[in-house]
């Protein structure tokens, strides 16, 4: 046991170990969403670009009004169009997203106005600047609304839209290849024989890449022999950027994958203390970031999320966002403790607590799919009831 690193220890090693391996191009904004940002966009316009009406309504001086007084409106100004002065004196009728005329200060909504006969009065008090949307409100001029690193989200198109942006550097899409491993795996839509199981690991390691936004250069699978996870890393490591694999990475004499790693590259590190997940291992194939997650479905699972989702955010440009712990007190009770991180699949109840699945084989799926999230229990610490624990929903991963 004690030759396992830390759960923390390897996150760290694992993001030391990793440098971006993909250059940067500009693309057109509208095929940009999901795309990690190359440079940092600052603002070049204000937003908005003039004081506005936040209303229907009409605009005045303020040191104009007094109460009773009958204004006369001097001008119309929908939306778009370009205010004159504003005559001393009188309101100006304008629209939502008008610009404010010079030397009006305050908008009254309608709803506020007496009509009187072809003049208006406002009999309560304005306040000064009231319905006005600032110039520069949302974004002044030289503000950093994005950094590099960031993803553009659905959200970001809009935003960089209304700064007018219709082309930014992104870094390429990173392309990932995905080796699974093992004799006794077939692919679903083959019978099985005796022996066998259908593959798992690949179509969720897939999905799961490419949910994250990357590419799949190729799913491979090698039987458990040295020679073929050779060729099948030599066929990845032609297209891949990156590479994850499933399986092979313990100890018996059917696990290839550590071997073939010293073989063709440099392996950083193997084994971790967490559960599930152990023999994890993370190596360099000339210069291509390689990370071996172990075969049981829950473990490669764990093992995705927490180590490969960090690996490929690295490597992809992305800036690197641990996922977001929640407190949240545990619905059971577990006096025996273990000498390695735990992330216990559990369910938040309508209490609010946190209860565990009654399946934690680390070969078990549908125990994942019938929970939420993972409850973190540090190495040698029991579980209380009531007491509270880092609960990570899958929906952060
Ligand atoms: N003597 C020891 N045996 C094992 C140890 C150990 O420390 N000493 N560690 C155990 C732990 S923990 C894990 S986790 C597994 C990991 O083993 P491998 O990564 O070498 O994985 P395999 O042996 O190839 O497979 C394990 C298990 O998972 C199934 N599997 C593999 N790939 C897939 C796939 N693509 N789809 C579905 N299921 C898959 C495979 O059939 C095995 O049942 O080692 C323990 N052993
Ligand atoms: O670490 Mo293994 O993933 O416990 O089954």
């Amino acid at each position: 046991m004690s030759t396992l690193l830390a759960f923390e220890d390897a996150l760290q090693d694992i993001a030391d170990n990793a440098s971006i391996r993909v250059t940067a191009h500009h693309v057109p904004l509208e095929i940009a969403v999901g795309r990690i940002l190359a440079e940092d966009i600052l603002a070049q316009i204000a937003v908005p670009p003039h004081d506005n009406s936040a209303m229907d309504g009409y605009a005045l001086a303020l040191a104009d009004w007094r109460e009773g007084k009958a204004f006369r409106v001097s001008q119309r100004i929908a939306a778009g169009q370009s205010p004159v002065a504003l005559e001393p004196g009188t309101c100006a009728r304008l629209f939502t997203g008008a610009n404010i005329p010079p030397g009006a200060d305050t908008v009254i909504m309608q709803e506020n106005a007496q009509i009187i006969g072809d003049t208006l009065a406002f009999n309560d008090k304005p306040t000064l600047g009231s319905n006005i949307r600032p110039k520069g409100q949302d974004m002044d001029v030289g503000q950093t609304v994005m950094r590099a690193g960031d993803t553009i989200t659905p959200i970001h198109m809009g935003l960089l839209s209304s700064l007018g942006i219709t082309e930014v550097t992104v870094y390429h899409t990173l392309r990932v290849g995905i080796l699974t491993t093992g004799d006794e795996l077939v692919p679903a839509g083959k019978a099985l024989k005796e022996g066998q199981i259908y593959n798992s690991n690949g179509p969720m390691l897939s999905a799961l890449v490419t949910q994250a936004g990357y590419e799949v250069s190729h799913c491979l699978h090698a039987m458990d022999t040295p020679e073929a996870t050779e060729a099948a890393l030599k066929t990845l490591l032609a297209s891949s950027d990156v590479i994850l694999s499933s399986g092979g990475v313990s100890v018996g004499e059917e696990d290839h994958v550590k071997g073939v790693l010293e073989k063709l590259g440099t392996v950083h590190l193997w084994k971790i203390a967490i559960k599930p997940g152990k023999p994890l291992v993370q190596a360099s194939l000339n210069g291509t970031p390689f990370l071996g997650l172990p075969g049981n479905p829950s473990s490669t699972l764990v093992t995705y999320h927490w180590f490969a989702r960090l690996l490929l955010s690295v490597c992809a440009g992305a800036t690197v966002q641990r996922p977001r712990a929640y407190p949240v007190d545990a619905g059971f009770t577990r006096s025996k403790t273990i000498q390695r991180d735990e992330f216990i699949r559990v369910s938040i109840g309508k209490d609010g607590l946190a209860y565990a699945h009654a399946q934690q084989s680390s070969g078990a799926l549908l125990a994942a799919c019938e929970s939420q999230g993972y409850l973190h229990i540090k190495a040698n610490t029991p579980i209380e009831y009531g007491h509270s624990y880092p609960f990570y929903p899958f929906s952060g991963f």
